[in-house]
């Protein structure tokens, strides 16, 4: 399957699609209020409240592309990733990939009462590695998450950050078709940042797909090549990372894009005058 116009292959088709999740419990009581509310949310079923969480998402991912997914709070990022890994099933609308997606979340499923390296064994065979492929990887792993001596400590006595770090650490050690990333870099430090930064760049060489799911566009400015904004489960903006990224600061914190486009204004103008200066010194 390759685009013949450009000869790249397409990793993930979405195809309108639209994830929703079921809620139960809330609703279920008797009684008015609950049967009006149940009116209005249109709901068959007593008891079960709906969340239109994606709303008719297309789009096409390519190998070689980093893709940022951004939006504000609760515009459905998190669970578009999940509904490409497959983890969720489309109410409407088809996800069609190619290779086997992994997705690296916070809820990565690691075990909390074993150890960082009993994790890291696991985490490697459950991604298919062979028991020699982990023990060959396994140096790297650590000294990628960095977190020092907790590495021989049951995972329910680490941070939120260094969990994320080792669970970064442990899914990237393989090359992925498709590596889905949700917020895990917004933990760690600038160091752990960095070192991320290169593994995604190095994972996309190596022709696969990156989602990264971030609020910071600084994150995903560096790292993403193209980005998928959303709000409202409904898809605003698929583009060059800085066009998206420019747009989406644009409304929702003009200030900063003022900023932007004021430092870009005298970047331009000091080039401009270099460029002056280099033509008069040589002419
Ligand atoms: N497990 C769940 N059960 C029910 N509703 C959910 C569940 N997870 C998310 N939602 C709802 O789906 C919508 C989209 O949530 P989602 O987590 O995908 O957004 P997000 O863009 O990733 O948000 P954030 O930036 O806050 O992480 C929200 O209205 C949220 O309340």
């Amino acid at each position: 399957m390759t685009d013949s116009a450009e000869g790249r292959t397409p990793t993930v088709i979405a195809d309108d699609v639209h994830l929703t999740y079921k809620i139960s419990g809330r609703y279920a009581k008797r009684g008015g209020a609950a049967a009006l509310a149940r009116t209005i949310m249109r709901q068959s079923t007593p008891g079960l409240r709906e969340v239109h969480a994606v709303r008719g998402v297309s789009f096409t991912a390519w190998e070689g592309d980093a893709i940022g997914l951004i939006g504000p709070n609760g515009s459905g990022k998190s669970t578009l990733l999940r509904g490409i890994a497959g983890l969720l099933t489309p109410s409407a609308g088809a996800v069609y990939t190619r290779g086997d997606p992994a997705l690296l979340g916070v809820n990565a499923a690691l075990i909390s009462t074993m150890s960082g390296e009993r994790n890291i064994t696991l985490g490697g065979l459950a991604m298919g590695m062979t028991p020699e492929e982990v023990a060959a990887s396994f140096d790297d792993i650590c000294e990628f998450a960095g977190i020092g001596e907790f590495i021989a400590l049951p995972m329910n006595a680490y941070s939120s950050g260094m969990g994320a770090r080792l669970r970064f650490a442990i899914a990237a050690s393989k090359a992925h078709d498709i590596l889905m990333i949700d917020e895990a870099l917004a933990t760690g430090d600038a160091e752990f940042r960095r070192r991320s930064e290169r593994r995604i760049k190095e994972l996309r060489d190596q022709a696969g797909t990156v989602f990264l799911v971030s609020h910071s566009l600084g994150v995903v400015r560096e790292t993403c090549n193209r980005a998928i904004w959303l709000e409202k489960g409904q898809l605003v903006m698929d583009g060059a990372t800085d066009e998206v990224l420019d747009a989406y600061e644009e409304k929702h914190d003009p200030q900063k894009a003022a900023r932007r486009r004021e430092d870009q204004r005298r970047q331009a103008e000091e080039a401009a005058k270099q460029q002056a200066a280099g033509v008069r010194a040589t002419g």
